[in-house]
């Protein structure tokens, strides 16, 4: 676990309309079928059993047994997610799913999965997604608590906020492209301008940015 030489690509993903098949409908399917479903996804859990949370959850749900699943039936699916308590059910199912150019999660095995949920943190404004690859979550979680306190006791949201604001008046002011690009740089790292973000005064800050323009145009 966690060994496998097998390099991942961090995607944020627009999951809404996906149609998402869960294999198991204990608690780690649980977790995984209301974070798609929350998410706008339409999701189906097809299990055994049904946790308490899901036989509640306007999700649809399919009783059967997962050895009995065949490629006609996973070929309705965008994504498979395979969360039975048997790893041997999972392995296989998933092997179905990816050899059909499926994205799967094994959550009890992130070696024979093709994507893994990372913990993360998201206010709109930044994002940001941790992973050991299935080395420890705990230690995931803590890494992620240590970014969050860095991330609000630190001027990057401000900073995040006013850059956003200077891009949108370079997008109007200055249509070269490759000027612009300078000027991205420019404004960040201008002494007065991080000032201003520093002391959260965003229209300030953008003020000296159109200084910064005038001076280099
Ligand atoms: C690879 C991955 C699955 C994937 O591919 O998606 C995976 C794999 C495994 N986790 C296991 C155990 C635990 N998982 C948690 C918690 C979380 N696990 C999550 C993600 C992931 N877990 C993926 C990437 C993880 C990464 O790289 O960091 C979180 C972030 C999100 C979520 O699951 O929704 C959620 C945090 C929620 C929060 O705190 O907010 C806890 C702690 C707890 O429950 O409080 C424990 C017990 C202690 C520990 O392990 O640290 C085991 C069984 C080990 C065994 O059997 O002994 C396996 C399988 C294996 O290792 O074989
Ligand atoms: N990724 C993660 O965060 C974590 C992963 N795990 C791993 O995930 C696995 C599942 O854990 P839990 O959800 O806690 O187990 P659970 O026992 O709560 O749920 C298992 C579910 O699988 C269903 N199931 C079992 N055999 C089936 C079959 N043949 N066909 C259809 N459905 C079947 C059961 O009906 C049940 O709903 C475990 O192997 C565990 O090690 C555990 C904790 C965290």
């Amino acid at each position: 676990m966690g060994d496998a030489l097998v390099e991942l690509l961090p995607l944020f993903v627009d999951v809404k309309d996906m149609r998402v098949l869960v294999v198991g409908g204990g608690k780690v399917g649980t977790k995984r079928a209301s974070k798609f479903s929350e998410l706008g996804a339409q999701v189906t859990v097809y299990s055994l059993e049904f946790s308490p949370e899901l036989e509640s959850m306007k999700v649809n749900k399919v009783r059967g047994d997962a050895r009995e699943l065949d490629e006609e039936f996973l070929s309705h699916f965008d994504v498979v997610v395979t969360a039975t308590n048997d790893q041997e059910i999972n392995r296989k199912v998933c092997s179905m799913a990816k050899s059909m150019r499926k994205l799967c999660n094994d959550p009890t095995s992130p070696p024979d999965s093709n994507f893994i949920v990372p913990i993360y943190f998201d206010d709109g404004t930044l994002a940001v997604a941790v992973t050991t690859y299935g080395r420890s979550s705990l230690s995931s979680k803590y890494l992620l608590d240590l970014v969050k306190d860095v991330v609000d006791g630190s001027d990057v949201r401000a900073r995040v906020d006013a850059m956003y604001e200077v891009k949108k008046m370079l997008k109007s002011k200055v249509s070269d492209p490759s000027k612009r690009f300078k000027l991205y740089s420019s404004i960040f790292s201008d002494s007065i301008f991080q000032e201003r973000v520093a002391k959260g005064d965003v229209s300030g800050a953008l003020k000296r940015a159109e200084e910064v323009v005038e001076r280099g145009s």
